[in-house]
């Protein structure tokens, strides 16, 4: 591109036939060095260099010739660490920073609604170093957003696509040469990773047919790869100067491209993006070759050009100067170096839209203003692609027909305790039911009816019970049936301690000690046990709402949606301790209850003896606890397993309960 620049005729003109290195190395780093030094050995001294436009030749190249004193003016070379004046103090490029994109992709990601995004760069490059990882953390960290991966690729890219497509990566900012960048976009396309959701973003100085090359360089077609990169982002340096001005060199960008075309037959050839600036950086040196030369004369030094010498640190000094002096309107815009040697050029933000590259707007640097042109970005159904997919939760309640066939059950077996009430109070005269204790059998009663209340207190679907209601609603089950479980229970076991205490006080005590007030006391005292607990445990130890997965996320392939359907819980600290102490009270009267049952198991009375019953239930209620505690650790997670099972063991349990102690009795009358 350089050497037909250099044939132009208004360029000749300008030109004062002065020594100048050509690179056509193509950014391959040995056979740019390999030319250089050639050069550098030959007769002919080179006053400056015209390039290396690739920061992977500039890199090693310009350090290397540090001693040599010879000025560099190069269109392109963006690597950052080409700031370095320390390093590099007569490289001049008509370019900034690639880093300085990174604002302009913020600005995007902002605009778009992007917070999520992986950064993935070619190995071998100091110019996609970590340093523009390091400026997106910079600016994107204090915001809050995310960079989900980053990602260094190298001859096996498959393995970086495959992280992207694990991790859901949606926007990607690839910081590649072209060609490479073609073998990993090939590997997205074959293992899928593209479509409407999926967004790249790439340098814009990659030429708009790069993609053309895919056949030669990757196992793709052109076509495979557009389809890849279709609705993908490109933003670096503006490179054209849109406004018809006429340039230094007589032209306008329009009028360049239209001779540009002519010698290349209207082909756009690999380079080729960054024309204007190749022929603003000739024009370029040519000025400062002009300006040193002007110099040389004013100072009356015998000097010319033709006279400097590698080592001559004056000479170079001069040139070096007048370099960073030149400022002009080229057809790229206008050029002007600042301290660090670079421009300070407007950012162009361009969309991959099928074979066509639009320029969607421009971003100014020192204003940090977006400019939307040509109606912005279009995206596949007018929807901008998501960051990442949407997780909605999906909160698991007790099934409407479960709840109702529970809470039905729960109906009948309350009626049916009333039921028993009824028949308790209305025949509390007849001996069977005297001796049997009605008043304490009431209290089973009572327990049992709360035992089946809690049934009704569940999680159900479509109820009004908000979160934060949600632990009042386990705190009333917890009330109800460790209290209903006392007062049935401890009534059915103050009843046995009373036949057992009247067995053994034929032989010391009266008869009529143990009245039913004292049995009451003794519930009265289970009861108060349980409270206490409960009391103590709800103060200190808040119970609050956690979240748990109740399945595996479901992705829907066709849209952005991961349902993830959850199962509130209410938990403690301690839970574990609180719930142990209330076991280990009832588990105490259980044990005593059964040991009872067995001294008074050879009483023959059986409407003062409730020992059998007491042992049914007790068989009952520990088979049923056992299957509550392994359904309960088992089923955690499912809360309609979990409401159903427990809910159908307090059912049996209380039934039988409550059948067991009233059902003899009420088939003797
Ligand atoms: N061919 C130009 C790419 C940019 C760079 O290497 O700095």
């Amino acid at each position: 591109m350089t050497s037909w620049v250099l044939n132009d005729d208004d360029f000749k003109r300008c030109f004062l036939g002065s020594c100048l290195f050509v690179f056509t190395s193509q950014c391959n780093r040995g056979p740019a060095i390999d030319r250089s030094y050639r050069q550098l050995g030959s007769r002919e001294t080179m006053i400056m260099f015209l390039g290396p436009q690739c920061s992977a030749v500039a890199h090693p190249l310009c350090e290397a010739l540090r001693n040599w004193n010879i000025t560099f003016v190069t269109p392109l070379a963006v690597s950052d660490g080409l700031s370095n004046r320390a390093i590099y103090p007569r490289l001049f490029r008509l370019s900034t920073s690639d880093i300085s994109m990174v604002p302009a992709r913020i600005a995007l990601m902002a605009e778009f609604g992007w917070t999520k995004v992986s950064l993935l760069r070619q190995n071998d490059n100091e110019l996609f170093s970590s340093v523009n990882d390091v400026k997106m953390d910079d600016l994107m960290l204090p915001r809050g957003w995310t960079v989900i991966t980053y990602e260094v690729f190298g001859n096996e890219p498959w393995k970086n696509i495959q992280s992207l497509q694990r991790n859901d990566v949606r926007v990607i900012m690839a910081g590649a040469y072209p060609l490479p960048a073609l073998a990993l976009v090939c590997e997205a396309y074959r293992l899928g990773y593209y479509g409407p959701r999926i967004v790249w973003f790439f340098p814009s100085w990659y030429d708009v047919l790069w993609a053309d090359s895919a056949p030669q360089f990757s196992n793709c077609t052109r076509d495979e790869i557009l389809t890849a990169i279709n609705h993908s982002i490109y933003v670096g340096q503006m490179m054209y100067n849109p406004s018809q001005e006429i340039g230094i060199s007589g032209r306008t960008a329009e009028s360049f491209d239209e001779t540009f075309l002519e010698y290349t037959n209207g082909t756009w050839p690999i380079g080729s993006s960054f024309r204007l600036l190749t022929y603003d950086s000739t024009w370029h040196a040519a000025l400062a070759l002009n300006r040193t030369l002007t110099k040389l004369i004013e100072k009356g030094s015998p000097k010319r050009l033709e006279d400097f010498r590698y080592s001559d640190i004056e000479m170079a000094d001069l040139i070096s100067t007048s370099v960073s002096e030149v400022a002009f309107k080229g057809i790229s815009g206008k050029i002007q170096f600042d301290e660090t040697g670079s421009t300070h050029p407007l950012v162009v933000i361009q969309q991959q839209l099928g074979h066509k590259r639009k320029t969607i707007a421009y971003y100014k640097l020192e204003t940090e203003e977006m400019t939307w042109v040509n109606g912005g970005a279009e995206w596949p159904d007018d929807t901008v692609p998501l960051d990442s997919s949407q997780l909605v939760f999906e909160q698991t309640f007790v099934s409407t027909g479960l709840y109702v066939t529970m809470s039905t059950l729960a109906g009948l077996g309350i009626i049916q305790a009333f039921g028993f009430f009824v028949f308790n109070t209305v025949y509390r005269s007849l001996r069977i039911i005297k001796m049997s204790s009605p008043n304490i059998n009431n209290l089973v009663i009572a327990g049992s009816i709360l035992c089946y209340t809690t049934v009704l207190f569940a999680d159900v679907k479509g109820s009004v019970i908000p979160l934060t209601a949600l632990c009042c609603v386990l705190q009333i089950r917890l009330c109800t049936f460790t209290i209903g479980f006392s007062l049935a229970f401890g009534a059915l076991f103050a009843k046995t301690w009373r036949v057992h205490a009247i067995l053994t006080s034929r032989k010391r005590m009266k008869r009529n000690m143990v009245r039913d007030l004292s049995l009451f006391m003794m519930v009265a005292a289970l009861v108060l046990i349980d409270v206490s607990v409960i009391v103590t445990w709800q103060t200190m130890d808040f119970y609050s709402v956690v979240h748990l997965n109740a399945t595996e996320p479901v992705r829907f392939p066709e849209s952005d949606i991961v349902l993830l359907s959850q199962i509130h819980k209410c938990e403690s600290e301690f839970n574990l301790y609180f719930t142990a102490t209330l076991y280990l009270v009832q588990g105490l009267v259980i044990v005593f209850g059964a040991f009872l049952a067995w001294e008074t198991r050879k009483v023959k009375l059986d409407a003062l003896n409730d020992s059998k019953l007491i042992g049914f239930s007790i068989y009952n209620v520990v088979t049923l606890s056992m299957l509550g505690v392994i359904i309960g650790a088992t089923v955690d997670n499912d809360l309609n397993m979990s409401y159903g099972s427990l809910s159908a063991l307090q059912l049996i349990g209380t039934a039988a309960t409550l059948n067991i102690v009233f059902m003899p009795k009420v088939r003797i009358l």
